[in-house]
């Protein structure tokens, strides 16, 4: 069970813009938190409310197509095509987008389901991303700045793609919490997350304790990944998470996750890297680390990023 001790920090990205004392402020707020707790809660008010709104209706729509229409969704990149009815999260489903921000996927992916069109599934999918993506891209030049290499910043916002993907939870229907999505690390650079008002996300913290998170519905759970924690050098923390679902409703969740390019080294910059803080992994690819976490024998590890390329 999670801790109803501790909570997320929550840090209001609204009004931020770069180069003012505001965005200084912010931007250290930022960095404490991800390396602290690998992730916090946003506050941003720049996607409209029917929007959110809309997001929830049309993932409903999406879960309820039969399986073999949600099965066309293939993907040769794991855990991007459809990802279900697997006996160890049986309540779990997602569908995945890939490169979702490049023109026509999200298109493409609306026909494969809806071979007649669904306007209202694309459109808000297609605009919630695209200024979710914005988010995104604030917290990254965040960091960059933070960590004073900036003279990367073009090439790290340059060297990632999006995945768009949406989860469905269902509902238990017992009393017993049971397990919805197990623990993990992100492999990406960073997750941005959001949900409906049915919670059971849970973070690890650095010492051991599950936090219970719990954004509202003008929120958004932003969380680093394993390949910007080697970018940092380590300097970033990803948390372990889950899901733990109680209760009688499903909960629907939809993911932002910038994702390092297949053939993109990631590289931790050599000014991240002195006495105190030692290189900790060896150049690496994205797709190739995910084939080896996905292999029988990385779903096994705990901490796969350090066994496929810890120095
Ligand atoms: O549904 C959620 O909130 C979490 C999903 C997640 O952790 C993931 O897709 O990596
Ligand atoms: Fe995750």
């Amino acid at each position: 069970m999670g801790s109803e001790t501790i909570k997320l920090p929550t840090i209001d990205l609204s009004k931020v813009k770069q180069g003012s004392h505001t965005w200084d402020l912010v931007k250290n707020q930022v960095r404490k938190a991800l390396e602290e707790y690998g992730c916090f809660e946003a506050l941003y008010d720049k996607i409209p409310k029917p929007t959110r709104k809309a997001t929830f209706d049309v993932l409903k729509e999406l879960f309820d197509l039969p399986l073999e229409i949600k099965l066309k969704n293939r993907s040769n990149k794991p855990y991007h095509g459809y990802v279900g009815q697997h006996a160890l999260v049986p309540l779990y489903e997602s569908l995945g987008i890939d490169n979702a921000l490049a023109l026509g996927k999200i298109q493409n992916f609306t026909n494969l389901m809806w071979p007649n069109g669904n306007p209202t599934f694309s459109e808000t999918i297609q605009s919630f991303s695209e200024k979710l993506s914005e988010l995104d891209q604030i917290v990254r030049r965040m960091i960059v700045e933070s960590l004073g290499v900036e003279k990367y910043m073009d090439e790290h916002m340059e060297s990632t793609d999006y995945l768009v993907r949406m989860q469905k939870y269902d509902e238990p229907r017992s009393n017993e919490t049971k397990l919805g999505l197990t623990s993990h690390t992100d492999k990406n650079i960073v997750t941005i997350l959001y949900q409906n008002e049915v919670t059971g996300l849970e973070v690890l913290t650095k010492d051991g304790q599950w936090i219970n998170v719990e954004p509202s519905l003008d929120s958004f759970i932003v969380m680093i990944g394993d390949s910007f924690l080697a970018w940092s050098n380590g300097r970033l923390h990803s948390a372990f998470h889950r899901v733990m679902m109680t209760g009688n409703e499903a909960r629907y969740s939809i993911g932002l996750f910038s994702i390092p390019k297949a053939g993109y080294m990631i590289k931790a910059p050599e000014e991240m890297v002195d006495e105190e803080h030692p290189l900790l992994f060896k150049p690496f690819d994205h797709v190739e680390f995910l084939d080896f976490y996905y292999s029988e024998a990385g779903r096994k590890l705990q901490f796969a990023l350090q066994a496929y390329c810890g120095v």
